[in-house]
């Protein structure tokens, strides 16, 4: 499916869809635990990897009126009776190698084409410093991997620069094995508040893992329950930053984002650096609303060690902005569903942006042109589709994205919710 996009405003009120990655880990611990109700779950097609998962080791999950009722394996995975695929969701491959390495057998894991070419090489000789052993079918760390447990606990020396999800499975999985897990961190640790996310989540079911002066250590013999044997999961802000995005750029009246409570998520930095460009934006947090208006945007500087995934929102802001954009500490961005930092270069280029690409940073000489209409690719990446999308509201002429239907990944209805601002959008 292509959308085409046609230069429009938006105004009005919209729900931030639940937050993929809390949805991951309320379901997978809920799989570690006897089971447990997760209400307000993303439902997407991530997530729906994320069941699989949990069912072929033994769970069962079924959806009532929105709340997902999980059967869980209680911290004794069974050896799945087939591969479990994957799909498109890095998540759902990584904190499941560690569960595949609690079992006592072998697990085969695979997915698309996007997701087997990304890298889990450190996860899985981690696996191995276990005494498991997990190997990649292509010996070149991507899948199809063939995990074979069950390890009992130990410790892990692991690069911190590659992934932050290989320490969310290793802490995830080492809290029911025997002896627990000790991570030793061997580079700086790049998207750490992802591994906040995990330890605030292990915390509301009821398991403790920590930070220690080197890197993380989990205690063995826990068990996963959540308070009321219930949990509820906050709203997106990666997905909220798109809305932020184009209520900045193309807002006619103020567009009001709900669902904006405060939780551990690094992409709330959305907020701050809309703000740092000059963007009128009000943040309601006991209220979780966030108002923003159309404003004129100027250049600006953001690190993106800890927020890989608002790269494309902010490499959008910056094209339409007055001024360079420098989003520095990007290498990490290049391993997600497509080298992001290539993409976004090339695709805004298209659109007539002026974008100078550097392994580590990316720079946008936003205010040389304005955008014109193009046709870009979407690249098969849910978070290129949705800032290109975003960018075509203020670009001279119509957009089409191509390969739109991936959105399904972490905001399935995001057109709709656009269509539902006053955004010219229409699926061909
Ligand atoms: O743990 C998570 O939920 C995620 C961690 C991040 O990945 P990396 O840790 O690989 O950077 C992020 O990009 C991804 O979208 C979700
Ligand atoms: C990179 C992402 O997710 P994952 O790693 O789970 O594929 C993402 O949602 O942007």
């Amino acid at each position: 499916m292509n959308v085409e996009i046609t230069p429009s405003t938006v105004s009005g009120r919209a729900k931030a869809p639940p937050s993929k990655s809390y949805t991951h880990r309320a379901v997978l611990a809920a799989g570690y635990a006897d089971g447990a109700l997760v209400h307000d779950p993303l439902d997407s097609a991530d997530i729906r990897a994320t069941r699989r998962a949990v069912e072929a080791f033994g769970g069962d999950v079924t959806e009532t009126d929105g709340t997902l009722d999980v059967v869980g394996f209680d911290g004794r995975p069974e050896v799945p009776d087939d591969v479990i695929d994957c799909g498109n969701s890095g998540t759902t491959t990584r904190l499941v190698t560690a569960t595949a390495a609690l079992a006592d057998g072998i697990t085969v894991l695979t997915g698309d084409a996007s997701l087997r070419s990304r890298p889990h090489g450190p996860l899985l000789d981690a696996i191995g410093q276990l005494g498991g052993s997990a190997r990649s079918t292509r010996g070149n760390g991507q899948a199809p991997l063939v995990i074979e447990g069950p390890v009992s606990g130990g410790t892990v020396s692991i690069p911190g620069d590659v992934s932050s999800q290989f320490i969310s499975a290793l802490l995830f999985a080492g809290a029911v094995t025997d002896e627990g897990i000790d991570i030793e961190l061997e580079t700086e640790l790049k998207s750490s508040p992802y591994v906040d996310i995990t330890t605030e989540l292990m915390a509301a079911y009821g398991v403790d893992a920590e930070r220690t002066d080197t890197g993380f250590s989990v205690a063995g013999g826990q068990s996963y329950a959540p308070a009321g044997g219930e949990y509820s999961v906050p709203g997106d802000f990666s997905s909220m930053s798109y809305l932020l995005a184009m209520g900045a750029v193309a807002g006619e009246d103020a567009v009001e984002v709900q669902g904006a409570q405060p939780s551990a998520q690094g992409d709330s930095a959305i907020v701050g650096i809309l703000e740092d460009m000059g963007a009128a934006i009000d943040w309601d947090q006991d209220g979780g609303v966030i108002t923003v208006e159309r404003s004129d945007l100027a250049g600006t500087t953001v690190d993106v060690g800890d927020t890989p995934d608002l790269l494309p929102t902010i490499a959008t802001l910056g094209a339409i902005a007055d001024g360079d954009t420098r989003i520095e500490n990007c290498e990490h961005v290049r391993y997600k569903e497509t080298d992001r930092v290539s993409a976004m270069a090339e695709e805004l280029g298209k659109m007539g942006a002026a974008v100078t690409e550097e392994h580590d940073v990316l720079t946008i000489h936003g205010g040389e042109t304005d955008l014109s209409g193009a046709t870009v690719d979407g690249c098969d990446d849910h978070r290129i589709i949705m800032s290109l999308a975003v960018a075509g509201l203020v670009a001279d002429g119509q957009t089409t994205v191509t390969g739109a239907e991936h959105v399904d990944v972490s905001f399935p209805d995001f057109f709709d919710v656009l269509a539902g601002l006053g955004g010219g959008v229409q699926q061909v």
